[in-house]
C-alpha cells in the first residue's frame, strides 16, 4: 500500500451505535432550499436546462441579478412543521437539509458572512426551526453544506498565483469558522452531507481537511462525515489512493442505485435521488420522466436490499410551500411504508441469491428475512435459494401475519413460496423465519458465494 498521511483512517465500517442506527434508517428526506427556488429553473420567460439550483451559472441571468435574489427571500408560506410532518407520514427516517448551497447563501443567520437570510426580507433563521420540527417528529437531522462557494470572494477553482493561496487561505478560514458554527448552533445534527468538493483547489487541502474533520468529529462525537469531504495526499477523494473509503459512508451513490452487493465494495453507503430526472433545487417546468410511488418504493427496497439507505429529493418553492406532486408522492410511499416498513427500517443485505420477482432484506441481527416483491411470475411461485445448513421454518405476509403459505422445497435448499393471486399491483412483503444459521451469531447470512 502507498505511505498516506491523510488516506482513510478507518478500514471498515464504524461500530458504535450512532452509525448502526443511521445503517437502519432505510429511508430519507433530501430538501433542496434557497435563493434558486425563487427563479425554479426560469428567468426573463426562457427556461434553463440545467439543475434549477446551478441557475447562476447559467448566461440567462446576470451573476448580480441572481445575488441579489436575496432582498427576494422571503418565504411567506414557510412552515417547518409541515415540512417534517410530511416527511414523517412518507417514513422516513432522517432529512439532509441545505445549509449553504453552491451559490453561498446560508439558511442560518452566520456571523461570518452577509449573504444570508439575516439579511433578507424574512430575517429569521431557517435552519434551527427546520431542526426542531424534524427532530420532533423523531426524524433525525443531517446538514448538508457546499464547500464551493460562489458567493466568497476568497473562493477559487484552481489556485494558480500567489495571490490566490492568499485568498483561499482566507477561504478555508471562513470555511472552518462556518461549520463550526453550524456544529454549535445545531448540536442534535447527527452528521454533515458536503458537496462541492472537486475542484484543483480543494482537492490539494489534505492536510487541512483531515485536520477540520477530525477537530468536528472531536467537537462532536458520532458525528457522520461521508466520503465526499476530504481528499487525500494525492487529491483522490471517496477512496484513497489505496481505495480506501474516506469517511464514514460513500456518498458517491448521487442519482444512481448499485446494482450488486461487489459494487458497495463493504461499505455503508447511501443513494441520494430525485424525482425529475436531475433537479434538486424548485424547478417549474419539470421535464422528463417523473418517478412514480411504485419506482421510489423500489429504489428504496433496491436500497436497503444492498446494505444502504434511499434519500429522496425535495425542492420546496420559494415562497416555502411544498408542490402538490411531491405532497402526494411522500404521501403515496407513506402508505406503503406504514404497512411494510418493518422489511425496510433496521434491514440490511440478506446475503442471499438475487432472484427476478424482486429483493431480499434481512433484518439486523435476526432469522427474518424479507421478500419484497415488484414481479410476480406467471408461475405464480417464488423461488427462495438459502445457502447450506440453512431452511425455511415458516413464510408468511407481512401484512397478514397469521396467515402461513406453502413452501414447496424443490432440491436441497431451493424452495418455490406459494401465495394466492393478488387485486392490485402494489408491491407486497412475504416474510421467511428461517432456522438460524450454524455459528451466525449476527444473523445476517453469510455472502452469496
Ligand atoms: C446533491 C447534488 N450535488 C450537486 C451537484 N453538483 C454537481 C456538479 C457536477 C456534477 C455533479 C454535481 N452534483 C447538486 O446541485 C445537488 O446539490
Amino acid at each position: 500500500t502507498i505511505p498516506l498521511k491523510h488516506g482513510a483512517h478507518r478500514i471498515d465500517k464504524r461500530t458504535d451505535s450512532v452509525m448502526a442506527k443511521w445503517r437502519g434508517y432505510g429511508l430519507g428526506q433530501f430538501i433542496h432550499w434557497g435563493l434558486y427556488a425563487i427563479p425554479g429553473g426560469e428567468w426573463n420567460g426562457k427556461t434553463y436546462n440545467g439543475a434549477a439550483e446551478w441557475i447562476r451559472s447559467w448566461n440567462g441571468i446576470p451573476k448580480s441579478t441572481y445575488d441579489s435574489l436575496i432582498y427576494k427571500f422571503n418565504p411567506t408560506k414557510f412552515n417547518p412543521e409541515s415540512w417534517a410532518k410530511t416527511a414523517k407520514q412518507m417514513g422516513a427516517k432522517y432529512v439532509t437539509i441545505t445549509t449553504k448551497h453552491h451559490d453561498g447563501f446560508c439558511l442560518w443567520p452566520s456571523k461570518y458572512t452577509k449573504y444570508t437570510v439575516a439579511n433578507s426580507p424574512y430575517k429569521k433563521d431557517i435552519i434551527g426551526p427546520l431542526v426542531n420540527a424534524y427532530n420532533k417528529e423523531g426524524i433525525d437531522v443531517i446538514l448538508y453544506f457546499s464547500i464551493m462557494d460562489w458567493n466568497q470572494p476568497g473562493w477559487r477553482y484552481e489556485i494558480k498565483t500567489k495571490e490566490d493561496s492568499i485568498a483561499f487561505e482566507g477561504f478555508k478560514k471562513f470555511t472552518r469558522n462556518q461549520l463550526l458554527e453550524l456544529l454549535n448552533k445545531y448540536p442534535t445534527a447527527k452528521g454533515l452531507w458536503f458537496d462541492g468538493t472537486w475542484d484543483k483547489s480543494w482537492v490539494k487541502q489534505a492536510a487541512f481537511a483531515d485536520e477540520l474533520e477530525k477537530e468536528m468529529r472531536a467537537l462532536r462525537p458520532g458525528l457522520i462525515i461521508g466520503s465526499r469531504f476530504r481528499p487525500d495526499d494525492f487529491g483522490k477523494r471517496h477512496n484513497d489512493s489505496n481505495g480506501r473509503l474516506m469517511g464514514d459512508y460513500e456518498q458517491g451513490w448521487e442519482r444512481k442505485i448499485p446494482n450488486k452487493i461487489e459494487d458497495v465494495h463493504g461499505n455503508d453507503w447511501d443513494c441520494v435521488m430525485t424525482v425529475p430526472e436531475n433537479q434538486w433545487g424548485y424547478n417549474k417546468a419539470w421535464n422528463g420522466h417523473i418517478k412514480t410511488v411504485n419506482e421510489l418504493i423500489e429504489m428504496t427496497a433496491k436500497c436497503v436490499s444492498l446494505g444502504g439507505n434511499f434519500v429522496l429529493n425535495f425542492g420546496p418553492k420559494g415562497d416555502g410551500s411544498i408542490r402538490k406532486e411531491e405532497i402526494d408522492l411522500a404521501a403515496g410511499i407513506g402508505n406503503w411504508m406504514r404497512v411494510n416498513n418493518e422489511a425496510i427500517y433496521n434491514c440490511q443485505y440478506a446475503g442471499l441469491e438475487k432472484q427476478d420477482w424482486g429483493y431480499f432484506t434481512g433484518k439486523t441481527g435476526s432469522n427474518k428475512v424479507y421478500m419484497i416483491i415488484f414481479n410476480v411470475p406467471v408461475s405464480g411461485a417464488f423461488r427462495v435459494k438459502l445457502p447450506a445448513k440453512t431452511s425455511i421454518t415458516t413464510a408468511s405476509l407481512l401484512e397478514q401475519p397469521n396467515t402461513t403459505l406453502k413452501v414447496e422445497e424443490i432440491s436441497e435448499n431451493q424452495y418455490f413460496i406459494h401465495t394466492s393471486a393478488r387485486a392490485d399491483n402494489k408491491p407486497f412483503v412475504i416474510v421467511l423465519d428461517l432456522n438460524k444459521k450454524a455459528g451466525n451469531a449476527s444473523g445476517t447470512y453469510e455472502k452469496a458465494k
